[in-house]
């Protein structure tokens, strides 16, 4: 990667620049000691409080995300990838590093929150209410929502009985419809049919041709090499690899072949060599930026 290129404010919608997130979580494990270790333990059982220990679900995450890119996020279950988007998203604070973004990033995850109790359609305007739209915009999109979700008569039932497909099918044409810079997408669009396949990709493809960037998290290295233009790697909060969507997927792909045949050495080995010939992200902002400021002095090195 060039070591000194600046990238400037017109490319670049996202900067992530050496975040880590740590949580402090009670943990129900017996900590080792002795007598007196016994005797805390007992107390803290009568007064209910436990122990904590420390969650690194990021440790150190740089990128830059540039217009008109699709970026897959992969990794195991526990990687960070969700804790990754939420810090984009400006849903939580990292415990260190900065994140920079030209605009809102609007995310749709899987738990979106819309009211089971009411219909798809009732949920489509208040999602697009709750993400800014006026009301005269709502209803004028309304249909090319529905359209997309394609659920057919079930917009009209309650979203307590839609399966978990449909409900993904809809958050994601909610989403789209505000027509955000910056997408935040976690899982959803893995439940879908082939045919909400195509035309969620083809909105998407809308989407960042109107200039936007795209973040897809997914756990299927498939969906990412179909729906994106780059990927990022993530194992234990790190980055392994960042590059194209095809490269990223495959080698993830192969380290997961060979853990899930129980060749944990192999996978180790290869997850090292990634990391070791992968030149890393390093993106730093000359001055102080804030969320939401556009990004004038970052470099990436
Ligand atoms: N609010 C939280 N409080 C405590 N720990 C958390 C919190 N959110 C995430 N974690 C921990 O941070 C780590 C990363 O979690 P995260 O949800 O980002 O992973 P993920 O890659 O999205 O996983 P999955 O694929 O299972 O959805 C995990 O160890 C998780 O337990």
């Amino acid at each position: 990667m060039d070591g000194s290129r600046p990238f400037w404010e017109k490319d670049v919608t996202v900067a992530v620049a050496n975040v880590h997130m740590h949580y402090r979580v009670p943990s129900t494990r017996a900590a080792p000691g002795g007598r007196a270790a016994g005797v805390g333990r007992a107390v803290r059982k009568v007064v209910g409080s436990q122990p904590k220990v420390l969650v690194r679900a990021l440790a150190g995450v740089s990128l830059a995300a540039y217009r008109g890119e699709s970026i897959g996020i992969i990794g195991t279950n526990g990687s960070g990838k969700s804790t990754l988007l939420r810090v984009i998203a400006g849903l939580e604070r990292p415990s260190r590093g900065e994140v920079v973004a030209e605009t809102s990033p609007v995310l749709l995850g899987v738990n979106a929150a819309l009211v089971p109790d009411l219909s798809g359609e009732q949920n489509v305007r208040l999602g697009c209410l709750a993400m800014g739209l006026s009301p005269e915009r709502t209803e004028e999109v309304l249909p090319d929502v529905v359209d997309l979700a394609g659920i057919g008569d079930a917009v009209y039932l309650p979203m307590r009985t839609y399966s978990s497909g449909m409900g993904a099918r809809l958050r994601f044409a909610i989403a789209a419809a505000a027509n955000p810079r910056i997408l935040l997408i976690d899982e959803a669009l893995s439940t879908g049919d082939a045919a909400f396949k195509e035309r969620s990709e083809r909105r998407m493809d809308e989407l960042r041709a109107n200039a936007g960037t795209v973040f897809i998290v997914n756990h299927a290295a498939q969906v990412i090499e179909e729906m994106c233009t780059r990927a990022i790697w993530l194992d234990r909060g790190r980055v392994v690899l960042d590059g194209p969507a095809e490269e990223t997927a495959r080698r993830y792909r192969l380290w997961a072949w060979k853990v899930s045949k129980g060749e944990q050495d192999a996978a180790d080995t290869l997850l090292k060599e990634t990391i070791a010939e992968s030149s890393p992200s390093s993106v730093k902002f000359a001055a102080t930026a804030q969320r939401g400021s556009p990004v004038r002095h970052a470099r990436r090195h």
